[in-house]
């Protein structure tokens, strides 16, 4: 109902506004009526605490509607009665259209001195009270197709305030009254709502400061309540919070999530939630859920995922812009020096492209936060401390995005028992948000000292095999010297190993200083071989295997051996200073029909 003027307008409206003696009810009062509505004020005219009774705080707020000329009547009862109040109602106007449960009072206390009777007091208040008041006022609003219903939560119940345990209950109890209230009455045009209001208050008084205190006007507040119990206002269940002429929108959210364990037949132990804790606890991606049929359908997906070929198969997501992709060049020691390199570092250049050894990321990454590899073992675990990388295998699938949300699926795919240590090969595939193929992903991971299992030697088939590098002279070679901060710099791309920065955990892990990061390494190898046999394009490159033979200490300068045999180029990666390799078996394979060899 509005008036030719646009104001909305209650007229015919009946209005329950429970403690509206003062503060942000007497608002809720006055504006409804000065807008049509005949009104039920209701106040007990106790204290704030809860003490006492007087019909005068009602009475003068009846008295001040009449003035203004509306029409009202006051009602003194508690509204732990609610039926007496909604009663009255009935017999002054015939019916209740809106009712505002907004009486409350405060007993704080610690949870310590909290006395049952400080509980029981402010639940019967707020909580009951709502309920009474609500469960007298359904069946009306039901007949007449109709009702408003407004619960007041507060801050103190969403986020909990110091001294209010028993205040903070309530109010989130109020929360989640006005959740099945707003479904049970959806179908008879019956909206409930809640409002989390900050207002100046005799019940926030002295509790806020006075700046805030003078700013928290009820008055600012009212028409946003008095919306929510307009006709023309189609929320349901919805929190809305206040003050000082301000409003949101409040809801929860959940996170993505994580299985808790690889398989419906296996159970969920403390160890597998410790290593996915960081993922449970992950809300990059949560999102609201509307109602408990979406909330238990995500949950009937993950077990479908269980029982079907999914079974192992962890899924992860992978964000990134063209600032990841430069940051990553930069990592791997690509520099303005180079003009070619500016393709790589500068977002504006005509021919920027990510190096492809990007893609490596979203599997390693996947296959490091998760517990994939210590799961695979069957004695000792892996952490950080005895892992190292030991192969890694990528193939380019199709076109590379310049950024995006790719998902990431990833699993064991072998496990050999290499005496001296252990060899998980994980299988990751990386889509884009089409699930459009991108790269595929193998690596071997070397966990120290978990060898001698009994378990089998050789990689079954799918296991990539290394390259055979040729015997002869390298037909061309590229140095590089890393910097003493290039593990510092490539770090920042994902892989937070403290083994490549952290002196102390390299110790622990059997090393005199941080190493660098076998793919830090395996990415300046695929510039050397881009930059020699591609001209720098990086749509020529099709894939790349690689093992890791030796570590490298940051600051040392790699030499790139290169041999080329039709699309192949055979690698060779050695450290000048010491001439050890670190890098054997390694090719890169280019593709044939656009390459410029
Ligand atoms: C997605 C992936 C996530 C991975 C997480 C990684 C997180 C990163 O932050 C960690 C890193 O980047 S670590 C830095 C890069 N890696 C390294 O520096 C490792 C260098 N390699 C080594 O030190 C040794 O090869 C070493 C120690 C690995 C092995 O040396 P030895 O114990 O002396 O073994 P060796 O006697 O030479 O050989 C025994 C058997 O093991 C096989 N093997 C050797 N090196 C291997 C390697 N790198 N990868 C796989 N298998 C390897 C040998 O072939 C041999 O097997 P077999 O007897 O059947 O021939």
């Amino acid at each position: 109902m509005s008036s030719p003027n646009g104001e909305l307008r209650f007229d015919g409206r009946v209005a329950v506004v429970t403690g509206a003696g003062a503060g942000l009810g007497r608002e809720y009062a006055l504006l409804l009526a000065a807008r049509g509505a005949k009104v039920v004020v209701n106040d007990l005219g106790g204290t704030h605490v809860g003490e006492g009774a007087s019909q005068r705080a009602a009475d003068i707020v009846v008295d001040e509607i009449r003035k203004n000329g509306g029409e009202a009547v006051a009602d003194y009862n508690s509204v732990i009665d609610g039926a007496k109040v909604i009663d009255s109602a009935i017999k002054a106007f015939g019916r209740v259209d809106i009712l505002i449960n907004n009486a409350g009072i405060l007993r704080d206390r610690s949870i310590v001195k909290t006395t049952d009777q400080d509980w029981d007091l402010v639940h019967d208040v707020h909580l009951k009270g709502s309920f009474k008041c609500t469960q007298a006022a359904f069946p009306h609003m039901k007949a007449q197709n109709f009702g408003r219903i407004i619960m007041t939560s507060s801050n103190s119940g969403v986020y909990g305030n110091f001294g209010q345990a028993n205040y903070s209950a309530a109010k989130l109890g109020l929360i989640g009254l006005a959740n099945t209230v707003a479904i049970e009455g959806r179908k008879n045009n019956i909206f409930c709502n809640a409002i989390i209001p900050t207002a100046a208050s005799r019940m926030t008084e002295g509790i806020l400061p006075d700046i805030l205190f003078n700013e928290l006007k009820p008055k600012l507040i009212a028409p946003v309540v008095v919306y929510l119990c307009h006709e023309s206002c189609e929320d349901n269940g919805n929190y809305i919070e206040s003050a000082a002429g301000w409003a949101t929108k409040v809801h929860t959210v959940r996170g993505k999530g994580s299985v808790l364990r690889a398989s419906l037949d296996e159970t969920v132990t403390p160890e597998f939630v410790k290593n996915v804790w960081s993922k449970v606890t992950d809300m990059s991606q949560a999102k609201h859920v509307d109602n408990m049929a979406q909330a238990t359908g995500a949950l009937l997906e993950v077990l479908e995922n269980l029982k079907s070929g999914e079974k192992d198969v962890i899924e992860d997501t992978f964000a990134f812009t063209n600032k990841d992709l430069i940051l990553y060049a930069l990592g791997i020691g690509a520099s303005v020096k180079n003009s070619n390199d500016l393709r790589f570092l500068y977002e504006n250049d005509s021919d920027f492209s990510a190096i492809p050894s990007f893609f490596v990321l979203p599997g390693l990454l996947l296959t490091m936060s998760s517990p994939l590899v210590g799961n695979a073992l069957p004695q000792s675990g892996a952490d950080l401390s005895n892992i190292l990388h030991g192969e890694q295998y990528l193939e380019i699938c199709d076109d590379l995005p310049l950024d995006g949300q790719l998902v990431t699926k990833g699993k064991v795919f072998d496990v050999m028992d290499k005496g001296s240590g252990a060899v998980v090969v994980t299988n990751c595939e990386t889509f884009d948000e089409n699930g459009r193929l991108l790269a595929k992903n193998q690596s071997s991971i070397f966990v120290v000292g978990a060898g001698k299992f009994g378990g089998k030697k050789e990689p079954i088939t799918g296991v990539v095999p290394l390259g055979v590098t040729p015997k002869r002279s390298p037909d061309s070679s590229i140095q590089y010297t890393t910097s003493l901060d290039q593990a510092a710099l490539y770090r920042l791309s994902g892989d937070l190993n403290p083994l490549h920065i952290d002196p102390n955990f390299a110790r622990v892990a059997g090393f005199k200083t941080p190493i660098l990061h076998g793919l830090c390494s395996l990415g300046f190898s695929v510039r050397a071989v881009l930059a020699k046999y591609a001209d720098n394009n990086s749509s020529l490159f099709k894939a790349i295997k690689v093992r890791f033979v030796a570590p490298v200490i940051p600051g040392q300068t790699l030499k790139v051996d290169m041999w080329k045999e039709n699309t192949r180029i055979h690698f060779r990666t050695s450290i000048v200073e010491t001439g050890k390799d670190v890098i054997t078996g390694a090719y890169v394979d280019l593709k044939s029909s656009k390459a410029k060899l």
